[in-house]
């Protein structure tokens, strides 16, 4: 449900394409149980049978036998009323002994294929989890079962019953039908009407219902990471509106229901009104009193109850039946969107979100340099060659009067914040502990959201965009580097998965990696992320950011392991290539070497080259003491 478009798109895919998905393997399955169904038949003729008799003994108990003084006969046709009345039961327990011929298989056949499905899923996704596999497994199957249980007996009773007293009002006088089918059809044609959009309604509440279980499950998995980034509001945030999406959906279903209790109304009661207002033209028409009260009959005891439940069941049965036997049988589902576009907070933990690849056109950065508040870059470097740079003037990183605080009353971590960073440039961004570095890399990197204010990353908005979005301008780097037990290709070329050889050598030789990867085995050896010091996992991470095509790479004390030459070559390999790049400095070399200095200070926040900076900023001329005994480089 990614807006507006994802749901009408949705909507009509339930409409048409579920139903011309479902509607095939639906015939092949009935046809291979022809004895089962003909069995069902002859049990709902009997039903037909008995719908007819029991209006057909009242009207004839009345006019044969009350009406002409013959008691006896009246009685008569009333026990042989009641008789059917009775019958109705073994009737039903006929129907019923005939059903489980056929619901048992469809569940059995919904489960192989969600199992199957699921494995499928497994097998083309390595280490990726279908975690609505379990739903479909167990409470999809179940009201695929039930529901399909409810609509072949109501349907199947709805039209036998209506079939005999149809052919009983027909049989007591044919104006009866004159003034019963006219309401009786308009409401099944309202209700029928409701059937498409309720389905679509029905579907977008499951995607939401399994969105927010998707989104908890995340949650939960990543709940250490995401006290370690801080990022529990965001999640929070992303699950209230989750929430929100499903009572959204809940309450689109609630709308379409009461249009549906609207039809049920008008073909329900309507006929019952009809037939009493239209008793003297029909009397007129020699109606007699029995064939009036016959008539009540057929309505009161079988065509309306035949028509309450069918619409009922068809309602919702029907169309709970179409979306799910849809999401387990039909196309595999996309990935869970986003209601609000906003990417996952959980994934945002994940350096597997930073990732994507990215077009070449995406890459290109222009080579404009933007100017803020906070300065004016002194150079940015060239953009990528060959790519094209005359796309506008749109900055790397754009801060538009931003504030940030953690809470309602809290105080601004950052306070009107404006900041423009050029493409390619290359800037450190320093100042005390707790100021606000990470909050402002989280900003950029569109896992936080300000609290007034605009983060513009390549002229885009990030607040919002999608984790794919995201993936695709920028990575960030975190303190906390993530290897896993992959190949120590696998490691490196995680963000870029379709990266060739010559690419990864040639990140390997960019930041000296080759006696690291050599000592793994190669490239094709399993790395043991317990077997890597903090330092070589930092590389790792390091290198998988210069492999990737973001054009944006945001470091968060992601050198801080690493020996001061270890740093400086990783530093300089990642601003050689082309792109931002945006570190929060560990040490004052990693701020000289920047082309500018963001110096975070409260209020007081200065930016411009490391000499201009030097000049301007007391807090940065304590913080270069404090690096280097005195000395600024
Ligand atoms: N999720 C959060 N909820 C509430 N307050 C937070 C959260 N994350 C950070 N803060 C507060 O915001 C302020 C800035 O934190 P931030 O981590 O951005 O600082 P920093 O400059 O990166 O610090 P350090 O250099 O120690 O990593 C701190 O006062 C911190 O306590």
């Amino acid at each position: 449900m990614t807006g507006a478009a994802g749901s009408r798109g949705e909507a009509k895919d339930t409409g048409s394409g579920a139903l011309r998905r479902t509607v095939p393997p639906a015939r092949r399955f009935l046809a291979r149980r022809k004895g089962v169904l003909a069995r069902l038949a002859l049990w709902s003729v009997a039903e037909a049978g008995q719908a007819f008799v029991v209006g057909y003994g009242v009207a004839h108990a009345v006019d044969q036998g009350f009406l002409a003084s013959d008691t006896r006969r009246g009685l008569g046709w009333l026990a042989v009323a009641a008789v059917a009345v009775l019958l109705g039961a073994p009737v039903m327990r006929g129907v019923f002994a005939q059903l489980a011929g056929l619901t048992e298989p469809l569940r059995d056949g919904l489960v192989r294929r969600a199992v199957d499905r699921s494995l499928a899923g497994a097998l083309a996704r390595p280490g990726g989890t279908d975690r609505a596999a379990v739903s479909r497994l167990t409470n999809q199957v179940e009201i695929a079962r039930d529901s399909f249980a409810g609509l072949v007996l109501t349907l199947r009773s709805f039209v036998f019953t209506a079939a005999g007293a149809l052919l009983g009002l027909l049989s007591l006088h044919p104006a009866l039908l004159v003034v019963v089918l006219p309401p009786l059809l308009a409401g099944l044609a309202l209700f029928l009407a409701t059937l498409r959009p309720m389905a679509a309604a029905q579907r977008r509440a499951l995607a939401a219902d399994e969105a927010l279980g998707d989104h908890a499950a995340r949650a939960r998995a990543a709940l250490r990471d995401l006290t370690a980034c801080g990022t529990g509001p965001e999640v929070e945030r992303r699950a209230a509106e989750l929430v929100a999406g499903a009572a959204a959906s809940a309450r689109v279903l609630a709308r379409w229901a009461a249009v549906r209790t609207a039809a049920l109304g008008v073909a329900g009661h309507l006929p019952v009104l009809t037939l009493l207002v239209t008793v003297p033209w029909l009397r007129e028409r020699g109606v007699t009193a029995g064939a009036l009260l016959g008539a009540f009959t057929y309505l009161v005891q079988s065509l309306l109850p035949a028509v309450h439940t069918l619409m009922t069941a068809l309602g919702a049965a029907g169309s709970r039946l179409l979306v799910v036997v849809d999401r387990i049988a039909g196309p595999a589902p996309q990935e869970p969107a986003h209601p609000s576009g906003r990417p996952p907070a959980a994934d945002a933990v994940s350096p597997g979100d930073h990732g994507a690849s990215v077009s070449p056109e995406d890459r290109g950065a222009p080579a404009a340099a933007g100017a803020g508040a906070a300065g004016t870059p002194r150079s940015a470097r060239a953009a990528r060659p060959g790519v094209p740079t005359a796309r506008g003037p749109a900055a790397a990183v754009e801060f538009r009067a931003v504030t940030l605080s953690y809470g309602v009353r809290a105080e601004p971590v950052l306070d009107s914040l404006d900041l423009c960073v050029a493409p390619g440039e290359h800037i450190a961004v320093v100042g005390p502990s707790g100021i606000g570095k990470s909050t402002l890399t989280r900003l950029v990197a569109g896992m936080l959201a300000p609290s007034s204010g605009e983060v513009r990353v390549a002229g885009r908005p990030v607040t919002g965009g999608t984790a794919d979005e995201l993936g695709a301008l920028r990575v960030l780097v975190p303190q906390e580097a993530y290897v896993f037990a992959g190949t120590v290709g696998e490691n490196l070329t995680y963000l870029r998965p379709d990266a060739c050889r010559a690419d990864v050598d040639a990140t390997v030789r960019s930041l000296a990696l080759r006696p690291l990867v050599e000592r793994l085995g190669g490239l094709d050896a399993p790395l043991r992320p317990d077997e890597l010091s903090q330092g070589e996992r930092q590389l790792v991470a390091l290198a998988r950011a210069h492999l990737s095509a973001a054009p944006l790479l945001l470091l968060d004390e992601a050198t801080c392991h690493l020996d001061p030459a270890s740093e400086a070559r990783a530093e300089e390999a990642l601003a050689r290539r082309p792109g931002t790049l945006l570190v929060v400095a560990h040490r004052l070399s990693s701020a000289v070497r920047a082309d500018r200095v963001l110096v975070l200070d409260g209020v007081r926040t200065v930016c411009g080259t490391h000499r201009e900076v030097l000049a301007r900023s007391p807090l940065y001329r304590d913080l270069t003491g404090h690096w280097n005994g005195g000395s600024h480089r």
